[in-house]
């Protein structure tokens, strides 16, 4: 056993609480443990789903690595397994994920969407296909010239009477479909938002199915011009596409039509609100952040923890041995609060997902009345979500200093793949402005109008006693702050008009504080919910404590990186914010020696990480060496660049130091 592993066997030894307990309050239960490990084994044990090491192909393999496993998963492993949507073990999929898949768009927004625009009819006929991947359809919504603003998409659908079809065009270069996952390659069906056009009047943006490619040859059908848009900063393996569409023509039954229709004869009938035309944005909200940016940020905290805890760099006590990096209190101020950000995003997420499912049960008997809510909270949850756990994997990254920014280490890999997610499913900065038009028209509200969650937006302010560091104070400066924040925002965009401005420019002349009060309001959400799941988890005095000083540092760390908001504010003293300041290195020295143990209870497969710093023997030093020599640079001693362009200057170098030496 190398030295390096020795090391995290000691700190395993250090831990102070039930690793494995941790492992079931995380997963949800310890049933939830046992059918997640057995998911991911079964994954594991498969020998059709190893590839090489990604740091090691090329952009062109990786896509194609990912889709035969994709292809294989879906068509053979999951029924083969009893693995079925709905089943405890399909929620435990992502776990057990190859590291790089395609199909997401078809899988996750395309089958998705499809249920909540599609007829029963339309559901029947495209769900099967879709699922058993007889068809693979993309979700392309986003053009080259527009992603944000929806109401400015280009492609239009026209309605021809005479034939009964939609015409799909997109009228200029900028209006052709850009980004859409899976599009470029793999794709035969495209769900195309388009606005739709019925004797010459736009109805605006609509749903529709349209067939790129021949179902035989897989060559795009005429009219259709598609192809991948090339290589982009994170999803390498995936082919997002390009789709240039000039008189496409669709039967008019391709028009998704649950929430509205076109009659044969062009009468647009409207079934449902305009706004659940949105769903599908918010479905994707709600549900991607766990997956996308949480695991994300729990591997990189496992990689950059354990490393740390093996890395020896530098000394504490003069003449003392060198330390393990994860003794420095700065190390630990770096990493440590990463974790507590999982935790806390991880069960404030569970509750999002919760109340968008009650949402969803009540829309299928016709209420919709707490849209308006779950819009809210999903937009800014997405976008917080997004730009903690893209800091905190940059974090993390930079803790490991040089080995950080090998491949190897697979942080680079989880920047690339949690970044997207700050501007993929709404940018984030406008995300933030819908729920600040939220928050706005809520302050505004009697509070017997408001939902519980947004209470506090307009009930008396309270002044927090006792222990200034206990959990529900802090819970109080964040709500404090919250409803501060949005009554100044408010405030600033009613003066600018009173002033004279129309609401659209007092708007964004308010915008810095909009965005701002709306991150408060988010975070103070994050805090509670996570506040309440600790007090409320049923589990062992040790395994609490660790859970509460997670907690506690999630919301000390916050306030200490703005301190002056609450100073400015009035809800901390100076006073205040130095008692936070040494509670939060406190806890920070409590909680190292069980920073293993931490992460450990992720129960993260090495391969699902695929990280020379980050294996669980911790072995770093030498899986570096190891995967080196695997670079495809190394195949040959010699590389061919070598001799075909240094060679002539090196043989001149050689006769010169030879002749040097003969003189001699
Ligand atoms: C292989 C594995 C498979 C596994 C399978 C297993 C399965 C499952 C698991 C799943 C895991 C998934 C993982 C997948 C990962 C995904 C990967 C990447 C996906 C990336 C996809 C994309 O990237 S896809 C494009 C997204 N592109 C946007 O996201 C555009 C943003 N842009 C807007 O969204 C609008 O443009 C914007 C700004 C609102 C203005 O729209 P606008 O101008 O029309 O609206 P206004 O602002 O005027 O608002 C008018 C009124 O509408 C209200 N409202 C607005 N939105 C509303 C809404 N959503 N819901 C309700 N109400 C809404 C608003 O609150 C106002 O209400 P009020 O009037 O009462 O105030
Ligand atoms: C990896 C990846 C995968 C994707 N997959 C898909 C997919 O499968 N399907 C699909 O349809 N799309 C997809 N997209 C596209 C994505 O949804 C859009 O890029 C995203 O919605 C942002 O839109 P945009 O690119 O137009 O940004 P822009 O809106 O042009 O943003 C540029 C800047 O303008 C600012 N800005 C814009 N509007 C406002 C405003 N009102 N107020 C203040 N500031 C503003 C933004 O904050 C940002 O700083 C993907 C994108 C990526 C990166």
């Amino acid at each position: 056993m190398s030295i390096e592993s020795n090391l995290l066997k000691k700190e395993r030894q250090n831990v102070t609480f039930s690793v494995e307990e941790l492992t079931n309050v995380w997963d949800g239960g310890k049933e939830d443990t046992e059918i997640r490990r057995k998911v991911v084994k079964v994954f594991g044990d498969d020998p059709v789903l190893k590839s090489p090491p990604i740091c090691t192909m090329t952009r062109e393999e990786r896509y194609t690595e990912a889709t035969r496993k994709c292809v294989y998963i879906f068509r053979n492993m999951l029924q083969k397994n009893g693995i079925y949507p709905g089943s405890k073990e399909f929620e435990h999929f992502w776990n057990a994920m190859p590291i790089e898949y395609t199909l997401l768009i078809h899988m996750g927004a395309f089958i998705p969407c499809i249920m909540s625009f599609g007829s029963e009819e339309q559901v029947a006929k495209w769900l099967p296909l879709s699922a058993n991947l007889n068809i693979i359809c993309t979700y392309a919504q986003t053009e080259l010239g527009h992603g944000s603003f929806l109401r400015g998409l280009e492609t239009e659908a026209t309605f021809d009477r005479e034939t009964q079809e939609f015409v799909i065009n997109c009228p200029k270069v900028s209006s052709m479909k850009w980004w859409p996952g899976d599009m470029g390659l793999n794709a035969n069906h495209a769900l195309v938002m388009a606005n739709l056009i019925v004797g010459g009047k736009k109805y605006g943006m609509h749903p529709f199915m349209v067939q790129i490619r021949d179902l035989s040859t897989h060559m795009p059908l005429p009219g259709v011009t598609v192809g991948d848009i090339g290589s982009k900063m994170g999803f390498e393996a995936i082919d997002n596409g390009f789709l240039y569409m000039k008189n496409v023509r669709i039967p008019r039954e391709n028009l998704l039509n649950k929430n509205s229709e076109v009659k044969p004869d062009g009468t647009y009938v409207k079934k449902a609100s305009d706004r659940l035309m949105y769903g599908s944005m918010v479905n994707l909200r709600v549900n991607l952040p766990k997956s996308q940016a949480i695991d994300v940020l729990a591997k990189a905290c496992t990689i950059a923890i354990r490393y740390s805890a093996v890395r020896r760099q530098g000394l504490l006590n003069p003449g003392g041995a060198e330390v393990a990096v994860l003794d420095y209190t700065l190390q630990q101020h770096k990493l440590i609060p990463q974790l507590a950000t999982v935790y806390a995003t991880k069960f404030a997420g569970e509750g999002i997902i919760k109340k968008h499912q009650a949402f969803l049960q009540n829309m299928a008997k016709g209420n919709i009345s707490d849209l308006a809510e779950i819009h809210a909270l999903s937009a800014s949850f997405k976008a917080s979500v997004s730009e903690q756990c893209t800091e905190g994997v940059e974090v993390c990254r930079r803790a490991c200093g040089g080995h950080g920014y090998s491949q190897a280490s697979g942080l680079p890999h989880l920047l690339s793949k949690v970044t997207p997610t700050c501007t993929y499913e709404g940018e984030n900065t406008v995300l933030y402005l819908q729920t600040a038009r939220y928050l706005v028209k809520c302050a505004k509200e009697k509070a017997a109008d408001l939902p519980e969650s947004i209470l506090f937006l307009v009930q008396p302010i309270q002044n927090a006693r006792g222990n200034i560091t206990s959990l529900d104070n802090l819970a109080l400066y964040f709500k404090n702050r919250a409803a501060l924040c949005v009554q100044a925002a408010s405030k600033k965009v009613n003066q600018m008009s009173n002033k004279g401005l129309a609401m659209h420019e007092a708007w964004d002349k308010s915008s810095v504080q909009l965005v701002h009060a709306t991150k408060a309001y988010v975070i103070q959400y994050i805090f509670d919910a996570f506040a309440s799941f600790v007090k409320e988890v049923k589990c062992s005095k040790s395994v609490k404590e660790i859970l509460e000083d997670l907690c506690c540092l999630y919301g000390l760390h916050y306030i200490n990186n703005c301190s002056g908001d609450f100073l400015k504010l009035g809800i901390l003293t100076a006073h205040h914010c130095n008692i936070a300041e040494e509670a939060e290195i406190a806890l920070l020295e409590k909680l190292r020696p069980n920073a293993v143990g931490i992460v450990d209870a992720f129960d993260f497969t090495d391969s699902s990480m695929e990280s020379c710093l980050g294996a669980y023997d911790g072995n770093v030093y030498e899986r570096l060496f190891d995967m080196a020599k695997l670079s495809p640079l190394n195949k040959e001693p010699v590389h061919q660049a070598s001799y075909k362009y240094l060679r002539p200057y090196l043989l001149e170098g050689r006769d010169i130091l030879e002749g040097a030496k003969s003189k001699l």
